[in-house]
């Protein structure tokens, strides 16, 4: 059986070590896309050349021109703009709107069938637009945010309460924006809810707001030490659990922005919820139950999600 095609539109940061992880996991040969000429080509090339350290018998290549991504059946979106210290991501709407507009339109001429995974920021707002200039399938289409923000929630957990990672599982929802909802009812460490674990002792209340706090300022955390740009690894990683998700049929449910049309209560937009990502793509949407204050703080992060979508249509008129 032919091996899986992965385009990775975008060879900066993110673009790089997505490159580096699907190649060392064998999981498809990579062409690795972006306008900068020779950045693509040299990560390539760099990392076929590990290949024979590490033994994968994948092929990598670095392209400046859309027809190689030609018959991708995975495509990862990372070009565009990082924000940098005192910025905010909704800051880098105006020329990442631009990036997907061209991104959108050579994934519709060159792999309409692909299953495509935005990362590019304003996350929400940026999938929900790749996917109209793209014109695919709109569970063909996700962006990757969730699986991140609830692997830092989990990450936090763990050094905390000195509970493996592998024992907790964190769940968030909502936008990719510091009023995203981490789920604390709905998370557990060792198989507890986070307010029973709370009770057993592993944390305490002010504890667990504090990792709640950090959880949303996530992001920025790591761009305030980085200086130069943001997070790359863990977002690399966040994203290749999910084309393996698709790419191997695992029907995980993964948090991730998806198009709504009616669940939660939401339609005609794109925020973050968990989904079970199988060989169709987004195949089910999962609805958590929410009480009052949890709805309160979704319908927040909804609200910001919507405002930067109107700020898309006033950009770009054929958005409206
Ligand atoms: N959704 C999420 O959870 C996360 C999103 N991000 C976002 O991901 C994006 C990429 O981050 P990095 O890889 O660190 O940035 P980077 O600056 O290292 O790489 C971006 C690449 O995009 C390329 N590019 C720019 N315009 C392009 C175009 N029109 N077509 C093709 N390539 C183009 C650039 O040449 C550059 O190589 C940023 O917008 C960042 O905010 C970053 C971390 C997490
Ligand atoms: O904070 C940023 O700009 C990058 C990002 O989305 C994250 O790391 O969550």
């Amino acid at each position: 059986m032919a091996r899986a095609k992965i385009a990775l539109i975008g060879a900066g940061m993110i673009g790089g070590t997505l490159a580096h992880v699907a190649a060392r996991e064998a999981l498809g040969d990579v062409i690795l896309f972006d306008i900068a000429e020779g950045t693509p080509q040299g990560k390539a090339l760099d990392i076929a050349e590990a290949t024979a350290v590490f033994g994968s018998d994948v092929a990598l290549k670095g392209a400046n021109d859309y027809a190689d991504i030609a018959g991708a059946d995975v495509c990862i979106v990372t070009a565009g703009v990082p924000r940098k210290p005192g910025m905010s991501r909704d800051d880098l709407i105006g020329i990442n709107l631009k990036v997907m507009k061209a991104v959108g339109e050579g994934i519709k001429a060159h792999a309409p069938n692909a299953f495509v995974i935005c990362i590019t920021n304003p996350l929400d707002a940026m999938v929900w637009a790749l996917q109209k200039f793209s014109g695919l399938p709109k569970e063909k289409v996700v962006g990757m945010a969730g699986v991140l923000d609830s692997a830092r929630f989990a990450y936090f957990l763990a050094e905390k309460t000195g509970v493996s990672v592998q024992d907790i599982h964190a769940w968030t929802l909502g936008g990719h924006g510091d009023d995203m909802v981490p789920m604390v009812r709905h998370s557990t460490v060792g198989g507890l809810p986070l307010p029973d674990a709370v009770k057993a002792g592993f944390l305490s209340q002010d504890e667990l707001d504090a990792i709640v706090d950090r959880t949303r300022k996530g992001g920025g955390e790591i761009v305030a030490l980085l200086k130069t740009g943001s997070a790359f690894y863990a977002p690399a990683e966040s994203a290749i659990a999910m084309a393996k998700s698709y790419l191997l049929d695992q029907k995980r449910v993964l948090p991730c922005a998806v198009w709504l049309s009616g669940e939660y209560g939401l339609s005609d937009l794109y925020v973050g919820v968990p989904a079970l990502i199988g060989a169709a793509g987004v195949e089910k949407v999962i609805e958590f139950t929410t009480n009052d204050d949890e709805k309160a703080m979704f319908e927040k992060s909804v609200a910001s999600v919507q405002g930067l979508l109107q700020a898309c249509k006033d950009i770009d008129a054929s958005l409206a």
